[in-house]
């Protein structure tokens, strides 16, 4: 728009919409899942005047069905950009509901680095250094969004426009569209911030101490001054702020000195599990049961001497951040080893779960994974053999097994002319079948315990989970009741040894721990309560927990991660939902893995009815995190945002605007609990 023209009169209700984010169509952690699972209601709001923005990489290029723009703008404003080198994707995502995808190959556009630099330096004061790669790309994200806006809006005067920017990855466009003026109104919605991430992974105090920080000398302490900059200045220059939970709101409050305008919670995509319910006749959840006990059986070739009707599987999951997910406590619950040489202690409540189960003389197995993907080399070859070894065995069996009825079938068919039936088992099962089978079995034999970890890191000695695991001498052993796995990547169904998505994998489970330190929302526990399957009403009393429609399974989160504050907000007692929350604000670290294995116990003590009745009441909490209820707070932070850049189209009469109470975040303190707690005070 030429200097000193009147701004065009924009239709506000008819806005187009464009949200961008890092994590468009490119997983990395719990951004993509927003913006995937968010999918199916924002398109029944926008049907075609909504657009997402991401890079251009490989994982995003193979999510992607390259098309024409179905809007002439787009086309011609892309048209416009690609005649200056700018290298792009357009298309559909292909995930349901198919959205339209933009992404954005900055590496095209590496040759304008410093002049973007530059410019963004004159114009927000923010300096960058030359060597933080991931900064770079941040950067040229940012003006190639910026530049895509600023022709879209000045070709498409109708409608007005909402930008919608998914963390500070996302954010250097905000300042720049805000500078240059142009037409269009923005959202900016932190998952995170990069101040309290790095805080709370190091061993500070962070909720006593959030007031107190010096936010710009703690940033650049920490080597992310520029980073913390960019966040600042996108959470600052925004029309409309958000957090996704209440704790962050707070966090974002101090750390980055602006107060949210409200907060929107994370939903799912809860239709995706029912269509399943509807449509598949299978019976998920014993297929995902029976994938991991395969690879149980694998694992722990020549160990094998537990239970599986017997065995628990419980497990963590996410971006690897060892403190900050509280794998720490996970690991200490699980086997609380001597404290201070006192082996006294050992006999109070403050053992971990392997000690009290074989106090106990339990005759349940745990095994606990950790899915974290971390930098790894290959698999181990143990692994793999593990795996190769059982595969033999049941090809041998299957072998065995056909020649068995085979000869059963002889024998029978003979019964008439030889006049009985009498068959001894070395008539069915011949000395040659034996020889092989021992031949197998006896390349089962290990010397080595099974290990605890499935891949080569490439930091082993000084990775902070297998330090931890030696520490407390979680070493599988036989004695053990509670066994251990790191998978150190996430999990697909292509994955050669333990083939399930992670999806499937958690329904395969019995319970999901999550008892985090630093957790925005969480989406890990949530997740857990909406998986779902389908199951045999008919199976015996022992696999109860496998008969009862569609359920969730239990999950154990905290009151510091937002999820876990979202659950106590609003259900009065969450356990009883099989949603268990550990104090992790007013107790000290030693307090909060007492409870937490003491919650462990408590489950492993559950009888198999009791923990079916469990998982049956889990789904009724579905509905609670449905994007269909939670959506709407995304939709109210449109409208605010509209309603602060055209204020005249939301006029009613006499120059009035109507007014309307726009957010959750309405209460006068952001964060929900300030009197429960004393780091608050
Ligand atoms: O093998 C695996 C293991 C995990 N996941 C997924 O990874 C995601 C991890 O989610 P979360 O732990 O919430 O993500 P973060 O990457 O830590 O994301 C940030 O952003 C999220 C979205 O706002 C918030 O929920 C988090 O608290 C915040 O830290 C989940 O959706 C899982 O389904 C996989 O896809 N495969």
């Amino acid at each position: 728009m030429a200097e000193g023209q009147p701004a065009p009169k924009r239709d506000v209700q008819n806005h187009h919409l464009f949200e961008c984010a890092w994590e468009v169509a490119n997983k990395v952690g719990g951004i993509y899942t927003v913006i995937s699972t968010k999918v199916l209601v924002t398109i029944a709001e926008y049907g075609d005047r909504y657009t997402l923005i991401g890079p251009l990489t490989n994982k995003s290029a193979m999510e992607v069905g390259v098309l024409d723009p179905v809007d002439p703008v787009v086309a011609t404003t892309l048209e416009a950009m690609r005649s200056h080198g700018v290298k792009c994707f357009y298309g559909r995502w292909l995930i349901e509901g198919k959205p339209q995808v933009l992404l954005f190959d900055v590496g095209s556009c590496s040759h304008r680095l410093d002049e973007w630099k530059g410019d963004l330096w004159n114009l927000a004061g923010i300096s960058t250094p030359p060597h933080d790669a991931e900064t770079n790309d941040v950067i040229l994200f940012g003006y190639l969004m910026a530049w895509f806006l600023g022709e879209y809006a000045s070709r498409q005067l109708d409608a007005a426009i909402v930008a919608h920017f998914h963390e500070w990855q996302a954010g250097v466009a905000i300042p720049i569209c805000r500078k240059r003026q142009i037409d269009v109104t923005t959202v900016f919605t932190t998952h995170a911030t990069l101040l309290g991430r790095y805080l709370c992974a190091g061993s500070v105090d962070f909720y006593n101490n959030l007031k107190y920080f010096d936010v710009n000398h703690e940033a650049g302490k920490r080597g992310i001054y520029h980073r913390y900059c960019i966040e600042r200045a996108s959470a600052h220059c925004a029309d409309v702020f958000t957090t996704v939970s209440h704790i962050t709101a707070l966090e974002a409050e101090y750390l980055l000195k602006r107060r949210p305008d409200g907060v929107v919670p994370n939903g799912l995509s809860i239709n995706k599990f029912q269509r399943k319910h509807e449509h598949e006749s299978e019976n998920l959840y014993s297929i995902a049961r029976a994938k991991i006990h395969e690879f149980v059986r694998g694992h722990f070739y020549g160990h094998y001497d537990f239970d599986l009707e017997n065995t628990l599987y419980i497990f963590t999951a996410g971006r690897y951040e060892y403190r900050n997910k509280g794998v720490d406590m996970f690991i200490e619950s699980l086997a609380r080893g001597f404290c201070g040489g006192n082996a006294a202690l050992f006999l109070t409540k403050l053992a971990g779960l392997n000690y009290r189960l074989k106090r106990s003389d339990s005759k349940t197995t745990v095994v606990a994974f950790i899915i974290m993907p971390a930098s790894t080399n290959s698999y181990t070859i143990e692994a793999f053999k593990g795996q190769a070894l059982v595969r033999q065995l049941q090809e041998t069996v299957t072998e065995i097994q056909k020649r068995i009825g085979d000869r059963l079938l002889d024998h029978a068919l003979r019964f008439h002319s030889e006049g009985k039936l009498e068959v001894a088992p070395s008539d069915l099962l011949s000395s040659e079948d034996q020889v092989l089978l021992k031949q197998r079995i006896s390349a089962l034999k290990r010397t080595s315990l099974p290990p605890f970890v499935t891949h080569n890191m490439v930091d082993d000695a000084n990775d902070p989970i297998l330090t931890q695991i030696r520490r407390v001498k979680l070493f599988n052993s036989h004695e053990d009741r509670v066994k251990i796995l790191f998978h150190p990547d996430f999990l697909t169904s292509s994955n050669p040894i333990l083939g399930l998505d992670y999806e499937e994998f958690v329904r395969g489970c019995h319970l999901g721990v999550f008892p985090s330190y630093y957790e925005p929302w969480g989406y890990t526990p949530a997740e857990c309560t909406v998986v779902s399957g389908f199951m045999l009403v008919f199976l015996a009393f022992k696999s109860l927990d496998y008969c009862l429609g569609q359920m969730g399974i239990p999950s154990i989160t905290t009151n510091l991660s937002g999820f876990g504050c979202f659950m106590q907000d609003t259900i009065e007692r969450p356990e009883d939902e099989g949603c268990y929350i550990i104090d992790r604000r007013t107790n000290s670290f030693e307090q909060s893995v007492s409870q937490l294995t003491d919650c462990l116990e408590g489950f492993c003590n559950k009888t198999w009815r009791q923990r079916a009745d469990q998982r049956s009441r889990i789904e009724s909490l579905s509905p609670l995190l449905d994007w269909k209820t939670l959506g709407v707070e995304y939709t109210k932070s449109r409208q605010l945002a509209l309603r602060r850049a055209y204020p005249d189209a939301f006029l009613v009469t006499d120059g009035e605007s109507d007014e309307v109470d726009y957010f959750i975040v309405s209460k006068p303190d952001v964060f929900r609990y300030p009197d429960r707690s004393p780091h608050l005070k």
